[in-house]
């Protein structure tokens, strides 16, 4: 309480950029990571919105320098997560008046070139979805860990309808059971893990499970390769998705799903005047 008024506040640095290579001469293959990260810190600095006193703000842009260097101070690869992680502890641990902090991190989707049909040592080549993560983590070691998948861009051709949706006088969508389905996906799913102590001690264990999450997603909207599977609308589509990784993984303990309908509408080209188009739809 600060004059009659209950106050809550966070701060921080979004959009730091930071890349990070790791020379790998000997397994045939430098490494390369860019994150976009940001920071916000949970702590006890009310006096500098009361009455100017800054005497307990960290400045955002040590919170910018402390995202280089702890970069740096990576001297073997780390996954996106690991990182999050390793920067909520440092600033909940490292400041007094800090009790939690929260850390985004959204992965650049660099990936290995194929030159000649073998992986290249250096060269990269920009992906589509982007790996993202979010971590909280609170003095006591208390941890929120989630990740992500930013811009999942699918498409079928077939296997979808939707029908049986409320007619009024707004509507003027037929009913459909042959469409195109066509959406970009946003998704973040929260692992069981809440202490610091819990977190599994393989390094990559992250890594694969992005991977093996994606898997599922994708084989769950598409359906098998020669047949798919037969969509009645975004909804249902959605809802299978998140049940499938739900009973899948064990250690992830909820999952969020954004699925917007990106629209292919088929255009009636016929008319009186250009009866030869009725004869091409025909
Ligand atoms: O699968 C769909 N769900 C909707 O809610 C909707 N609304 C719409 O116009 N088309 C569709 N398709």
């Amino acid at each position: 309480m600060a004059e009659g008024f209950k106050l809550d506040q966070k701060h921080g640095k979004s959009r730091v950029r930071v890349s990070r290579v790791w020379r790998q001469p000997l397994s045939g293959g430098d490494a390369i990571v860019e994150w976009n990260v940001s920071v916000s810190l949970f702590s006890d600095c009310l006096p500098a919105y009361t009455s100017g006193d800054n005497s307990a703000i960290v400045a955002t842009d040590s919170m910018k320098n402390t995202v280089y260097a702890k970069a740096k101070e990576c001297s073997e690869v780390v996954s996106v997560e690991v990182f999050a992680i390793i920067l909520a502890r440092h600033f909940s641990s490292f400041y007094p008046q800090v009790s939690a902090a929260e850390v985004k991190i959204v992965e650049k989707p660099w990936e290995r070139m194929v030159v000649s049909g073998r992986p290249h040592s250096h060269g990269f080549k920009l992906g589509s979805e982007m790996h993202t993560t979010e971590v909280t983590a609170k003095k006591c070691g208390a941890l929120s860990l989630a990740s992500g998948i930013q811009q999942l861009s699918l498409l079928k051709t077939t296997m979808s309808g939707f029908e049986e949706f409320v007619r009024d006088k707004y509507t003027l969508l037929p009913e459909t059971r042959e469409r195109m389905m066509a959406t970009e996906v946003t998704t973040s799913w929260r692992y069981t893990y809440d202490h610091v102590s819990q977190i599994p001690p393989d390094p990559f264990c992250f890594t694969e499970r992005y991977k093996d999450v994606k898997k599922v997603l994708e084989e769950t909207f598409f359906g098998p390769p020669d047949t798919g599977v037969y969509s009645p609308s975004v909804q249902n589509t959605l809802y299978l998705m998140a049940k499938a990784v739900l009973n899948r993984f064990q250690d992830i303990a909820s999952i969020h799903l954004r699925m917007p309908n990106l629209h292919f509408l088929p255009v009636n080209l016929s008319s009186k005047e250009n009866p030869t188009m009725v004869k091409v739809r025909s």
